[in-house]
């Protein structure tokens, strides 16, 4: 176990041992070969720098190489253009991969997010949930759902295409997405007041869908699982810029393929709490930096230093 120097984010609430699941660059690898490949899904107008924001955390975490997904074709030359993504994103549009292709296609990714900046109307939800049926199952491939992935659209949405998982499933919503799920799953607890209600109703709604995990983001973030919860509070940014919860969801489907791949011990919390306290810490350090001006893309920059900090390179 490597001596780890003091970030802001340790010690955490669980073994430091159990941080060690995320993988060293192994000469003999090649792109993506070491459950580096992630697929991102969402993007509509006008919100393609969701999109832009949650494939360039994967990036900045440690990703090979991020494929982004999106419907329509002008929307992947938004993509394309966007220094966020340019050069590093593959940018697909249905046109170029249909949901018929994606099975093949898949084989080769580790984690797929689905949401950013996908918007609400009937035309995207309708073809992310075809995409989401066309991810074949896979207990080793986590499937990550936020923003509009959670809206609860005509019958099935886009996560009751999914339920029940047949692949490790994650929700990431914000606390309004959270009282959306909570009236539509739970109808009879609509009504909530304090923190621990709210952290027995992660609970709840977690074993209603049998998901296997919740974050719900918020001053505490509160982590569910089958067999844990944990928040996770560490400093962030005193800025509440939009796009923090897309930066999120990119770490998170990164955090929760690598687990799934190379964890020994522990349970999936610890990768969520991960992906949480790194944003966080990322945050932070941006806020620090930049201040008042603080955007997503300045704690995106922050976040390989943080990573290298927590779990460094032991290079020759
Ligand atoms: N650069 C881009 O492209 C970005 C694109 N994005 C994409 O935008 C899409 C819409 O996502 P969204 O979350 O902004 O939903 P939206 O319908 O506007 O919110 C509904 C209303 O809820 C409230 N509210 C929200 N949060 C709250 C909170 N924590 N606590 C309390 N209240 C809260 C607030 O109500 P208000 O305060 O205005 O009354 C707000 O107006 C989605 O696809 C997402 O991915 C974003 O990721 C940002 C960067
Ligand atoms: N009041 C807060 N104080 C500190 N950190 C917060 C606060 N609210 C949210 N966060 C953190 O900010 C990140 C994004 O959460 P937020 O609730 O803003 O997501 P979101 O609404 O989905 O964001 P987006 O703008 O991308 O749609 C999370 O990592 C969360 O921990």
């Amino acid at each position: 176990m490597p001596v780890l120097p003091p970030c802001n984010l340790l010690p955490p609430p669980f073994p430091l041992s159990q941080l060690n699941f995320i993988p060293q660059h192994d000469p003999s690898s090649y792109k993506g070969s070491s459950g580096c490949r992630f697929l991102t899904v969402g993007a509509s107008p006008p919100y393609f720098g969701a999109l832009a924001y949650a494939s360039a955390a994967t990036l900045q975490a440690g990703a090979d190489m991020t494929t982004a997904l999106t419907l329509e074709d002008a929307v992947a030359d938004n993509l394309r253009n966007c220094p966020l993504t340019s050069a590093e994103t593959m940018v697909y549009s249905s046109n170029l991969l249909p949901p018929p292709d994606i099975p093949n296609f898949s084989n080769s990714i580790s984690g797929t997010l689905i949401g950013p900046g996908l918007s609400r109307a009937p035309s995207s939800q309708s073809w992310a949930c075809t995409v989401a049926s066309s991810l074949p199952p896979s207990p080793s491939k986590c499937i990550v759902l936020d923003a509009d992935a959670l809206w609860p659209s005509s019958s099935p949405s886009i996560l009751e295409t999914l339920l029940p998982p047949r692949s490790p499933l994650i929700l990431t919503p914000n606390i309004v997405e959270f009282n959306r799920l909570v009236s539509t799953h739970l109808p009879d607890s609509s009504n909530y007041e304090s923190e621990s209600d709210k952290a027995q109703l992660c609970k709840l709604l977690r074993t209603t869908l049998n998901v296997t995990g919740i974050i719900l983001k918020g001053p505490t973030d509160i982590i569910t699982t089958e067999h844990c919860q944990l928040t996770c509070s560490t400093n962030g940014s005193s800025k509440r810029c939009g796009g923090l919860g897309d930066v999120l969801s990119g770490l998170v489907v990164v955090f929760v393929s690598w687990f799934l791949k190379y964890s020994k011990a522990g349970d999936v919390s610890v990768a969520l709490w991960c992906a949480c306290a790194v944003c966080r810490e990322s945050g932070r350090r941006a806020y620090g930096k930049k201040r008042r001006a603080m955007q997503a893309k300045d704690v995106i920059e922050e976040i390989g230093g943080v990573v290298e900090e927590v779990w460094p390179l032991f290079d020759e």
